[in-house]
């Protein structure tokens, strides 16, 4: 494989170099060949043993520099201090521009306490959400791989170790920029700023009078869109801190997320977030609370607060506006109209009065527009007469319009397949049992999640009852 050296390039403040810390006994958990062709990776070859130790950090990838960055953070709303990459090592970028992280791959200079390790239970969340949001069309990390070892690791209980390979154009995330505004390391903020700005907005050096307000404003835009798609869609992510925000607007380090079963506004995913801080109706204020952080990390460059504040002003507009128009695609309805905001109001206070599952909800509407039938749009409620009357507004908003090519749109918007939390835990228990047929079942059904797949309606089915015991907490 060819590597550059672009972050490895901003030297020592920024990183430590070291090797992964070998485990005993790796064998395969999973693979993505979509990833594996991303990165130009030969299929033979990522299915040799040379790939299985390289991704399990007990071999090296040649001409790769390992190293773990160093980031500050907010963690639900309190300045953290240092933290950094405590268990992820990235293995190097790319010539054509992806770096390449080992998650779980042993301890740092960063790991406080912690052991550097991850467990196989969680690196099967990461591994097949990853690969599930970008089915879905939605920004986000990549994973390349799953590796286990028996080696044990002690968390509530002990369980077994195991090792994923992320992959992005950038792991960036806006704690690097508070951790060296915290230190008052004004030349490493704005070396870090300009490298970003050059690799990954050039457009904010041209033209802008200040790049990096300019920077702060795109990055801004990039999280709102970012927001609308996960509001629109149905994902909370669960540990919004600083240091899980990527300057490039991906989805990163999925820990206690979860896709929305029944439709509940104030839903929380992590069982570890006690006031809700996290839940899922929050996340586009929280965001832009985060974004409030990165403003003030970017401060010493930018020079002025109003300059600041200025850049973040489009960020309610962009997010009112992407989600507006994630959920006019969710209805089918092919352009902006009077009328279309209470039609989507309505909808979402309908589905959250009766606590309806979200993602079958849209896929039966979808179905229904085309076929004209729908009874198993309001067999979802318990009481139709509510279901009944914003049935009949949208059949009156919509009369004039094309429904196949409605329902066309629709279909390919509303997907039938999201990772549940049951559904990901059922690969996690066979999984455990040395099955990992179900993470790729699941990874074949996620990774085209609009697709009607014959023969896995289950996989698109209610939760069962036991899927609401699920306490998924930041314990990984
Ligand atoms: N088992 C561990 N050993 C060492 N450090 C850890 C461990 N778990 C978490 N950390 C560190 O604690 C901080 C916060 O953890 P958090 O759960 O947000 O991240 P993470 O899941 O480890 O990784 P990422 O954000 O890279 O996906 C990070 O600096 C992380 O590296
Ligand atoms: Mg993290």
């Amino acid at each position: 494989m060819a590597w550059q050296h672009g972050f490895a390039a901003l030297g020592a403040d920024f990183f430590t170099e070291l090797r992964p810390s070998p485990l005993p006994a790796a064998h395969w958990v999973g693979r993505s060949s979509a990833v594996a062709r991303l990165l130009g990776l030969d299929a033979a070859w990522l299915h040799s043993d040379a790939a299985l130790q390289a991704f399990t950090g007990n071999g090296p990838l040649a001409g790769a520099r390992p190293l773990a960055s160093v980031y500050g953070g907010h963690q639900f709303g309190v300045w953290a201090g240092q933290l950094g990459d405590g268990r992820a090592i990235m293995l190097g970028e790319t010539a054509a521009g992806w770096e390449i992280q080992l998650k779980g791959a042993g301890r740092t200079p960063y790991s406080r306490m912690g052991d550097g390790r991850a467990v196989l239970r969680s690196s099967i969340r990461e591994f097949l959400c990853s690969e599930a949001m970008h089915g879905l069309g939605i920004p986000t990390t990549r994973a390349l791989c799953i590796t286990g070892s028996p080696a044990p690791v002690r968390r509530e209980e002990t369980e077994t170790a195991a090792v994923v390979t992320r992959v992005a154009p950038s792991f960036v995330r806006f704690g690097h920029f508070e951790h060296f505004c915290a230190q008052r390391q004004t030349p490493q903020l704005q070396a870090l700023a300009d490298y970003v700005i050059a690799r990954y907005y050039p457009q904010c050096r041209a033209g802008a009078a200040n790049p990096y307000a300019a920077l702060l404003q795109a990055v801004s835009e990039r999280t709102a869109r970012l927001m609308a798609q996960w509001q629109a869609v149905g994902f909370c992510h669960g540990v919004m801190n600083t240091d899980n925000m990527s300057i490039l607007g991906l989805t990163m380090d999925y820990g206690p997320f979860q896709f929305l079963d029944a439709f509940i506004p104030e839903h929380r995913c992590n069982h570890s977030d006690t006031q809700g801080r996290y839940a899922y109706q929050r996340q586009p204020d929280v965001a832009y609370w985060n974004l409030l952080c990165l403003a003030q990390a970017l401060l010493p460059l930018i020079g002025e607060r109003d300059g600041a504040l200025a850049a973040l002003a489009s960020y309610p507009g962009v997010f009112s506006a992407e989600f507006m128009a994630g959920m006019r695609a969710k209805l089918g309805l092919l352009q902006a109209r009077d009328g279309d905001a209470a039609l989507i109001d309505g909808v979402l206070m309908l589905l959250a009065r009766h606590r309806v599952d979200y993602t079958i909800f849209w896929r039966r509407l979808s179905q229904a527009v085309g076929c004209g039938d729908f009874e198993p749009v309001r067999a979802l409620f318990a009481q139709r007469a509510d279901a009944e009357r914003w049935l009949l507004l949208f059949s009156e908003h919509t009369t004039h319009m094309d429904h196949a090519q409605m329902a066309g749109m629709m279909l390919k918007t509303n997907p039938k397949f999201v990772l549940r939390n049951h559904l990901g835990e059922q690969a996690i228990r066979a999984a455990q049992q040395g099955d990992f047929g179900a993470i790729e079942t699941l990874l074949r059904l996620l990774e085209r999640p609009f697709d009607e797949h014959p023969g896995h309606d289950a996989y698109a089915a209610f939760p069962p009852d036991w899927a609401a015991t699920i306490a998924i907490s930041c314990s990984s």
